[in-house]
C-alpha cells in the first residue's frame, strides 16, 4: 500500500497537527460507532505528541488507548512504555480514557503475552488508529532485526494479538501486537523525526530483506495506507 510523506518545519508543529489528526479521526469514530481505539508507540519521539493530543476536547470516556508494544518491566520502571503514557497522554482532558497495559503482573514474559491477548480482545478490530515509530535499526513496535519470533510476529497468518520478542537491541524481553493486528488500523501513522531517521526511512524504503528492516514489512505490506509524519 503507499504511504504519504507529511514533513513539518518543527517537531512543535508536527505534535499539533498529529494531534489534531488523532482527536478527529477519533470523534469520527465515536460519532460512528460510540467507541474508539487507539494503540500508540513508546521511546523517545510520541512525548510531545501525547501532550498536545492530552489537551484536544473529544469525548476520552468512550476511547480506549493501548501500545503497540512495551518492555517487559512494570510500570514504575523509567523504561515503561505505559510510565511515558501515564505521564504525557493519560492527563489533562485524556485523564478519562480507559488504558489497556500490555505489561502484566506475571511469572514469565509468555504468561504475559497470553494474558495482555485476552484483556485486548475486548478492543474491537481493526484498531481505529495506530501510531508507529521507528528506531534507527529499522525496528517498528518490538519487531527487531534478529528478533526471537520476528518471522512470526511479521506473518500475516499470524492471528491478532500480543506475543514475546527478545532480541540484542531490545534490552528486556518485550511484549508486542503482531503485524496482524496493526497494518490494517483505520488511520496507520508512521511518526519519526530528525534527519537521520529520514535515512534510515529512504534505506527501508529500498530493496533488501524485510528482517534487515522490519519497517519493511508495513511499508511493504500493510493494508492500509501508511502516513508518514515527519520533522527535523
Ligand atoms: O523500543 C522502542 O523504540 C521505538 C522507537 O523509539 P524512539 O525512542 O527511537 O522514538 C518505539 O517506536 C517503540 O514503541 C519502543 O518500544
Amino acid at each position: 500500500m503507499a504511504s504519504t510523506l507529511h514533513s513539518f518545519a518543527s517537531a512543535a508543529d508536527l505534535a499539533g497537527s498529529l494531534a489534531d489528526k488523532v482527536a478527529s479521526t477519533l470523534s469520527a469514530a465515536i460519532a460512528a460507532r460510540g467507541t474508539a481505539s487507539i494503540a500508540v508507540s513508546g521511546g523517545s519521539t510520541p512525548k510531545a505528541f501525547f501532550q498536545a493530543l492530552s489537551t484536544r476536547d473529544i469525548a476520552w470516556d468512550k476511547v480506549t488507548i493501548t501500545l503497540v508494544d512495551e518492555r517487559f518491566v512494570p510500570a514504575d520502571n523509567p523504561r515503561s512504555n505505559h510510565l511515558l503514557v501515564d505521564a504525557n497522554l493519560l492527563q489533562k482532558k485524556a485523564k478519562a480514557a480507559r488504558f489497556l497495559p500490555l505489561y502484566q503482573d506475571a511469572a514469565s514474559v509468555e504468561e504475559a503475552a497470553s494474558v495482555a491477548t485476552e484483556k485486548t480482545r475486548a478492543i474491537s478490530s481493526p484498531f481505529d488508529i495506530v501510531i508507529l515509530g521507528m528506531g534507527g535499526d529499522g525496528h517498528t513496535a518490538s519487531f527487531f532485526p534478529g528478533g526471537s519470533n520476528l518471522a512470526t510476529a511479521l506473518d500475516p497468518s499470524t492471528p491478532r494479538g500480543i506475543i514475546t520478542m527478545e532480541a540484542e537491541g531490545a534490552g528486556e524481553p518485550r511484549l508486542t501486537f503482531t503485524f496482524s493486528s496493526l497494518e490494517d488500523a483505520a488511520l496507520l501513522v508512521l511518526h519519526i523525526e530528525g534527519e537521520g531517521k529520514k535515512d534510515v526511512l529512504a534505506k527501508a524504503e529500498g530493496s533488501g530483506d524485510e528482517a534487515e528492516m522490519p519497517i519493511r514489512a508495513v511499508l511493504r505490506r500493510a493494508t492500509s495506507p501508511v502516513e508518514i509524519y515527519w520533522a527535523p
